[in-house]
Parts: structure tokens; C-alpha cells; sequence
């Protein structure tokens, strides 16, 4: 049986003055190899449930466990966060160096990688993403589109055993969204996404989830391409 890189077992978040929690019970295992789609309303609980796994917000209950271990305290989420690499649905959130190759360094080198290896690595995940020719344009200057995909350079940049994308496909245009598709599908790496882009999820995961209630609302048996009564019903209003 595979391994999970993740699991959560009965985690439970309200927002400080909600009645409500929107994470509520809530179970899930991501195993190795996982490429799962996360497909739910807007308000659902679906950003709150990543900031959760990455130690961003603490739970009322439950527990969490990560590559092998369970997760307690700020030690332990400094772990997951040194594996686990998460795109923000804000690219603002993410992006925070004066230029691109700065920014694409930093998380190799907060990692303990020398400068100059760093840089070299952050010019092969930019030239990996198209985005050759970046390196030293100003951040805070590009497009909501490419500051989504330098966002991504820095979360691969790190290596990580397992991503998780919040709606990465925001404002891409048709050209970009092809290639951050052909980029996930050529790589390995273990993902669980957040999209309301169904064409996408389709591309890059191979098992779609929900989340109602504060749960996770497992694939039924549904496999993606017998779902074409989603498409039927617009989930996805984009075309590409
Ligand atoms: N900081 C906060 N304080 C209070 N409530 C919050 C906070 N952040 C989010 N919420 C509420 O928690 C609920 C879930 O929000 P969340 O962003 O997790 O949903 P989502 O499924 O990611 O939505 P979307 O598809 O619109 O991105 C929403 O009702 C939201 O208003």
C-alpha cells in the first residue's frame, strides 16, 4: 500500500467569531503520488483547508501527519513547509524579492544552498517555466499572469515532495495555462489543486474531490473523464 505524504484525521477550524467551523471534522490522506483535484464553491473552505496543512492557521481539533511524523507544534509545521510548497491563491502573498531571480533564489538558499547554486537553480526552473529572460525584471512590475508563474518558479525552485496549488490557472492566458499544464504534467511531484477550472484539472490530476460540509467529499468512483455532466453544468466558464 502507498504511503501517504499527508493525512488529516478529524481536523476542525472556525474562523475566530464564526459560529461556524468551515473545516469541521474533516479527513484526508494524500498518498505518494497523489494528483488530486480539489473542486468546490467559492467559500467552501477550500484556501482555509491549505493554510491549515501548512501550519498558517491551527486547528481547534484533530490531528495531522506528515512524512511519517506526526505534525505538533511549530517545529513540526517548519518541516512540512521546508516539503511542502504551496502556491498562493495571491501571488502578492508570495512574491516578495525587488527582482525575479532574487525571489526564485530565496527559498533554495533559505534552504541552506549557497548563493551561487541557488541562482543557477532559480535560472533552470525560470528557463523550465518559459520565463528565460526574467531574471531581473522588478516583481512587484509584472502581470497578474507572470507573477503567477514566478510565484510557481519559487515554489518549485525548492523542490518540494508535494505541491499544493491554489487556483493556479487565474489569469493565465491560453498560451501560459498550456504550458504550466505540460510543465505538471512532465513533472512527479505529488499535488493536490485547487481550481474551479475544470479543463485543468482534468489536464494535470488524475481523481477529483469536494469539499461540503467542512469535509472532503472523496471522488465517489467519479473519474474524471466520465464526468462530462460537470462540463454540462458549467463548472468551468472558461474556454481556452
Ligand atoms: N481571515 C478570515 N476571517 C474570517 N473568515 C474567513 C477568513 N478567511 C476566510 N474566511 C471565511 O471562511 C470561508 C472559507 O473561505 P476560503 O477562502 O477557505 O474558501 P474557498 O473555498 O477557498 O473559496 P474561493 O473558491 O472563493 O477561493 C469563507 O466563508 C470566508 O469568508
Amino acid at each position: 500500500m502507498a504511503k501517504n505524504l499527508m493525512s488529516l484525521s478529524g481536523i476542525t477550524y472556525r474562523y475566530p467569531g464564526d459560529r461556524e467551523a468551515v473545516i469541521n471534522g474533516l479527513d484526508l490522506a494524500i498518498p505518494e503520488g497523489a494528483a488530486m483535484g480539489l473542486i468546490a464553491p467559492n467559500g467552501s473552505g477550500k484556501t482555509t483547508l491549505f493554510h491549515l496543512m501548512m501550519g498558517l492557521l491551527k486547528p481547534q481539533a484533530g490531528v495531522m501527519t506528515a512524512f511519517g511524523r506526526k505534525v505538533a507544534g511549530e517545529k513540526g509545521f517548519r518541516e512540512v513547509r521546508r516539503r511542502v510548497g504551496l502556491l498562493f491563491q495571491d501571488a502578492d502573498d508570495q512574491l516578495f524579492s525587488p527582482t525575479v531571480l532574487e525571489d526564485v533564489a530565496f527559498g533554495p538558499m533559505n534552504l541552506g544552498m549557497g548563493r551561487h547554486e541557488a541562482r543557477k537553480k532559480a535560472r533552470e526552473v525560470l528557463s523550465e517555466l518559459g520565463l528565460s529572460g526574467y531574471e531581473d525584471r522588478i516583481t512587484f512590475r509584472l502581470s497578474g499572469g507572470e507573477k503567477r508563474m514566478v510565484s510557481l518558479a519559487t515554489v518549485l525552485a525548492m523542490e518540494p515532495d508535494l505541491l499544493l496549488l491554489d487556483e493556479p490557472t487565474t489569469g493565465l492566458d491560453h498560451d501560459t495555462w498550456k504550458r504550466l499544464v505540460a510543465v505538471l504534467q512532465a513533472s512527479k511531484v505529488a499535488r493536490l489543486v485547487i481550481s474551479h477550472d475544470f479543463e485543468f484539472l482534468e489536464q494535470v490530476t488524475g481523481s477529483l474531490h469536494s469539499l461540503e460540509g467542512g469535509k472532503i467529499v472523496m471522488d465517489r468512483g467519479l473519474h474524471l473523464h466520465q464526468h462530462a455532466h460537470v462540463h454540462q453544468h458549467g463548472a468551468n466558464p472558461h474556454h481556452h
